[in-house]
């Protein structure tokens, strides 16, 4: 459904994208990881056409996005990150309006989805909330049923209860064939939707995997507080435990893969209280760096 050749984006000496290889089947959603700055943005605009890559190039159900193909085009719905609506247009008249621009008279999917976010199509998009104006961007992307979604944070605003209906939406999207590419600076989003994660780090693709893979291979940082000062050598002993801090009765590490062995030893020395951080982007990352570098060794 998607796939990009070594594509590359220059905004004079700053290489926003560098020589993405990617490929995404139908009935797949791929969550594109990153933080600010990173190319996700980029990534996206490209892939629908908005900008032209400066070198490489991206091939939409097979064919190249430069050829202009409107039957291509009409396989896409995309929810930019900047979104502009006419403020004066009900959501109504204006998903009308864009559906019409598509030749896509049905607005049933419209209504349906507008039911689901809780927005109200009657009121006119220069009066809606910052949120609100998101969930009409996310109907109008989903609208015409679209073989491909492109989604550029389409999360960003929404309050919890129409981001699980947003992820409820893609999912079936993804389940009845349809692909999905969304942004995200966020993992725990893609853990409730996405099949697979790609991170960008400074425009190149750091990693490409399955959101459990990532996960499951990723330092987590634990903190234990006792009664006691303990010592720190019956951390230091367990596997896949490393870098053991003791601070009086606090003992800080970072573990991976199943924490069971630590929590158990830790539950035997008068455990007060324990936290757990969710690793970040960068920390995955740098896991990956060091284990591919120690394979190379
Ligand atoms: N039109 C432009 N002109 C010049 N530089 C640009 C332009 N668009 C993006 N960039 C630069 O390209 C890089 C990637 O930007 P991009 O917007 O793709 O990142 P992003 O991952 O989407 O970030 P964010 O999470 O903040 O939205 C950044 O260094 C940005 O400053």
């Amino acid at each position: 459904m998607v796939r990009t050749e070594r594509l590359t984006k220059r905004y004079g000496h700053t290489t926003a994208l560098r020589d993405l290889d990617l490929e995404v089947s139908g009935g797949e959603v791929f969550g594109l990881l990153g933080p600010n700055g990173a190319g996700k943005t980029t990534t996206l605009r490209l892939l629908v056409d908005l900008i032209r890559p400066t070198s490489g190039r991206v091939l939409l159900f097979g064919e190249d996005v430069a050829a202009d193909s409107v039957e291509a085009r009409r396989r896409v719905g995309y929810l930019p990150g900047n979104l502009a609506l006419y403020d004066d247009l009900t959501g109504a008249k204006l998903l009308k309006l864009l559906a019409g621009l598509r030749n896509h008279a049905d607005l049933t999917v419209a209504h349906r989805l507008a039911e689901r976010l809780d927005l109200d199509l009657d009121r006119r998009a220069g009066e809606l909330s910052k949120g609100n104006r998101q969930k009409l961007g996310v109907v109008q992307a989903f609208q015409h049923q679209p073989d491909l979604l492109v989604l550029d944070e389409p999360a960003s605003g929404l309050d919890p209860f129409a981001q699980r209906e947003l992820h409820a939406a893609v999912r079936e999207h993804a389940d009845a064939g349809g692909t999905v590419l969304f942004s995200s600076h966020v993992l725990s989003e893609m853990e409730q939707v996405a099949d697979r994660v790609g991170i960008l780090l400074d425009g190149r693709l750091a990693v490409v995997d399955r959101v459990a893979n990532l996960k499951a291979n990723a330092l987590r940082a634990l903190t234990f507080t006792f009664d006691t000062p303990v010592d720190a050598g019956v951390f230091d002993r367990i596997p896949g435990v490393r870098d053991v801090t003791v601070s009086g009765c606090t003992v800080a590490c970072r573990v991976v893969g199943n924490v069971g062995e630590l929590v158990r030893a830790a539950a035997g020395l008068g455990l007060v209280n324990v936290t757990s951080a969710e690793p970040d982007l960068e920390d995955i990352f740098l896991d990956y760096v060091e284990k591919r570098e120690s394979h190379v060794t």
